[in-house]
């Protein structure tokens, strides 16, 4: 379902690509945690899928479909296929738990009556029911995750991509986030990519871990622990997180396209 061939991305500035000569394969339906220290290149490794950012070399391949071919009036298309999580939540302050997962399904075009099936269906799903009229700011950490994992699966798409998100959790909350993810990932069949430091989740669910050091793949195990070594964090500055914040910066294309209901 996802293909890496040979994935080398450099960012202009830096001194040593981000992934570096980087092939791999991730299954439908496969539930898969992405680890590293500091700076291995876990989320280029998802802006990539999400075609975030071109490959500087090498191919990246989502049902088939080698991204780098794709047409920029298709990558609206890939991303509604596509949904994604991140550690600082990301919700919409002003609106309430259910608008921000109903905003997801009325930015495609979704009419009103699949809207009103759909919301309550997922907040039951990521066991919010009850809460779709408190804000944002009246629920935990855990309960604000929850409601940004409804928006990325009220659409069911067949990926979910996780980029730390359980970074600015306590670690009992964490391992309930990532339980909700696995139980979506069985349910579902949805393919799960979790992007992590967590040590001791990783070791709790026992998935594939594909480990990453200075952008090059050290590790792939079906069923694998994740021991951090410290001496390896890295020293170049992390990304601002507005860079790939798909919510705060829409791409231009993808509005269009989704307003128009363009399929
Ligand atoms: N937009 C960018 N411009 C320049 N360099 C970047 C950019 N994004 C990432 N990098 C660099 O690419 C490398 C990999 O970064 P990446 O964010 O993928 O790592 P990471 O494993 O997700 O790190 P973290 O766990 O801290 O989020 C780092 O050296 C980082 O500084």
């Amino acid at each position: 379902m996802i293909r890496f061939e040979n994935v080398t991305k450099s960012y202009p500035r830096s001194n040593r690509p981000a992934l570096d000569d980087v092939s791999l394969e991730i299954e439908r339906g496969q539930f898969v945690f992405v680890v590293g220290p500091s700076g291995s290149g876990k989320s280029t490794l998802l802006r990539l899928v999400i075609r975030e950012e071109p490959t500087t070399s090498g191919s990246v391949l989502v049902a088939g479909h080698d991204l780098g071919n794709l047409p920029p009036r298709k990558v609206p298309r890939l991303r509604r296929q596509i949904g994604t999580v991140f550690q600082d939540f990301r919700l919409l302050p002003n609106k309430t738990v259910a608008q921000n997962v109903a905003f997801a399904l009325q930015v495609l075009g979704k009419p009103n009556r699949a809207i009103r099936m759909l919301v309550p269906e997922t907040l039951e799903l990521v066991g919010l029911e009850g809460k779709g009229r408190r804000m944002p700011h009246e629920l935990s950490g855990g309960e604000q995750q929850r409601v940004a994992i409804a928006r990325a699966v009220v659409n069911k798409p067949p990926i979910l991509l996780a980029d730390e998100p359980t970074g600015n959790l306590d670690p009992a909350t964490s391992l309930d986030i990532v339980k909700l993810l696995a139980s979506i990932n069985t349910q579902h069949g949805t393919t799960v990519i979790m992007a992590t430091h967590d040590n001791v989740i990783v070791d709790e669910l026992q998935r594939r871990v594909i480990e990453l050091d200075n952008g090059l793949v050290v590790r792939d195990e079906e069923q694998g622990s994740y021991v951090p070594r410290p001496t390896e964090v890295s020293t170049d500055p992390a990304p601002s997180p507005d860079e790939d914040d798909l919510w705060a910066n829409p791409d231009p294309d993808w509005t269009e396209d989704v307003v128009r209901g363009d399929d």
